[in-house]
This record gives C-alpha cells, structure tokens and sequence, in this order.
C-alpha cells in the first residue's frame, strides 16, 4: 500500500492521506489485490494476470480482475466475455462473471462497442480505475487481480497511490531494452512502497514443434541483471507458444495455461506468505 512518507509526490501533495487512498464497498472484502504490471507495452501483462486470475479460481479460491488497462483493455477478451455488458443495482456497478465464477470489470463491459476508443484525459481515467474498486460488487474475494496500466504514468501512479496493492507481480520478456523498461516500474513501484513479488519472463524461449529444441527468441538477454539488480525473486519463465498466443479466442488452452502458471502462482503466494 503506498505511503505517504515515501511517495514520489510527497513534496508537492496537499491531500490527507485518507483522501488518497480508496476503500472498497461495504458489500465487498477483498482479501489480497495483486497488480500485474510492466513499463514496456505488449509483453504479454494482460495474458499474465488473466492466467493468474484463472489459476487461482482453480485452486479453489474466490478471484476478481480488475482491468485497469482503461485505454487498452483486453481482459474481457481474454476471458471469453467481450459480449458481456455489466449491469448496475442502484449505484453500484455488477462485475461480470465467468462460467467459472472469476468476476470482472473492465471499461469494455460499459461500452457500446468493444472497439470504441476512449479518448479521455489521464485525472478521468484514473477516477474510473478507482471506481472499478470501489463501486463494483466484488462481493467476498480472496484475490483480486488488477491487470495495471500501461507504463509508469499518472494512471499507474494513481493505482499505487489508491488501491491498497499487497504487491506487484512485474512482467518482462528477455530483452535487455525492455528489461530496462520494466526496472523504471520497478523503481517506481520502491518509491511507492508497494512491495514487488517478483518478475515474470514471458515468452522466453519457444520450443521446435519437430526437434524439441529449445530457442531463445531474443537471442542471448535475460532478465538476471534486473534480478541482481533489485535482488527479485525470478517467478517464473513463460515460453512462447500457441496455446498463450490464442488464449482470447481459442477454447481448450486452459490445461497448458495451468501447467504453466501452477509453480508460478505457488510461488506467488509464497512470497506474498
Ligand atoms: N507466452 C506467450 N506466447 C505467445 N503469445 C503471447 C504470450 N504472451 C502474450 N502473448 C501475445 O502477445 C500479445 C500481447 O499480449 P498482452 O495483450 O497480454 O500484452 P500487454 O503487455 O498486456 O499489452 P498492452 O501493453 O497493450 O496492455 C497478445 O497478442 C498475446 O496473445
């Protein structure tokens, strides 16, 4: 959860520390909020979290996401719900839930069509981000899992300043100019005393469908230096494949997803304790 003593804006703030961060409904009680972020665009951070999301509700846990990604959300695809619209009991806003029970909010399920673009400035978009947590019926979850915003602007600012974050889960891929994207997030993240879980390397390698051989797409990076560097927890390497590529449209991926995301998301929680 941030701090006030350590935000970045603690100089030039005049807001009481309550007014800064938000409280959920009283209809809801969220035991742990993960945010799953990375400074670089298109490493694969809404296809991590919804994999998370979807591990955790297999092991038997209550999860809601979160799509704070306002301006490019892809959670409601990624779950199968994009026709899905939410609905509303007097002022408070109904997630959508999947048939496995996984409930959602994402900007995409309050417009009319999905591919309508929003073109608002960053103060309204990080008001929505905090209404999706405190004016959604999340109801009694045990995780929620916030896909973040895109880099390290004022929306991602305002999500660690707002949500109380039990940490951040940080995607990269092994390429040294994005894992020096993804350190300003983690830098970011120090600054905002918001705890970092660890790193998650996505598309690491692919795997010859004819030899078996294993190929480092990105030639010889690795995300070690970023580890070393901030001394992180390395959660786990995702490789590249199919069954990833076409979680928003294909049905049947959900058991390699599993396996793939199972030691990850143990190991999640072990840091999390
Ligand atoms: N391990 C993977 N193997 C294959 N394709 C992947 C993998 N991870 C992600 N992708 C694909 O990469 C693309 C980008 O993924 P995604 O939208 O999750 O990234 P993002 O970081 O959330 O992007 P944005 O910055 O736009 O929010 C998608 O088409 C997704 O299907």
């Amino acid at each position: 959860m941030a701090d006030c003593n350590n935000c970045a804006t603690s100089t030039t703030c005049t807001k009481d520390k309550e007014a800064c961060q938000v409280v959920v409904n009283q209809f809801s009680k969220i035991d742990r909020i993960i945010g799953v972020m990375s400074g670089k665009g298109g490493v694969g951070k809404s296809t991590v979290a919804v994999a998370i999301a979807k591990r955790l509700q297999r092991q038997g846990y209550k999860v809601g996401i979160l799509d704070a990604d306002v301006t490019g959300p892809s959670v409601p695809r990624l779950l199968g719900l994009h026709e899905q619209r939410a609905k509303h009991v007097e002022e408070y806003i109904l997630p959508v839930e999947t048939m496995e029970g996984i409930r959602a909010m994402s900007l995409n399920f309050l417009v009319d069509e999905e591919n309508s673009p929003v073109i608002w400035r960053g103060p309204i978009v990080s008001n929505m981000v905090k209404q999706f947590y405190t004016d959604v019926f999340w109801g009694n979850l045990d995780y929620l899992v916030v896909d973040m915003p895109p880099g390290t602007s004022d929306v991602a600012l305002t999500v660690m300043q707002s949500l109380p974050l039990h940490g951040l889960v940080m995607v990269t891929l092994p390429q040294d100019m994005v894992s020096m994207i993804v350190e300003k997030a983690v830098q970011m993240a120090r600054k905002m005393s918001v705890p970092v879980l660890g790193v998650i390397e996505n598309m690491s390698y692919i795997v010859c469908p004819d030899c078996g051989k294993k190929i480092n797409l990105f030639g010889d990076g690795n995300s070690d230096n970023l580890l070393y560097r901030h001394q992180l927890h390395l959660l786990g390497e995702i490789p590249m494949t199919q069954g990833m590529a076409s979680m928003a449209s294909a049905a049947g991926t959900d058991a390699e997803m599993d396996a793939l995301f199972a030691p990850i998301v143990e190991n999640i929680r072990k840091v999390l304790g």
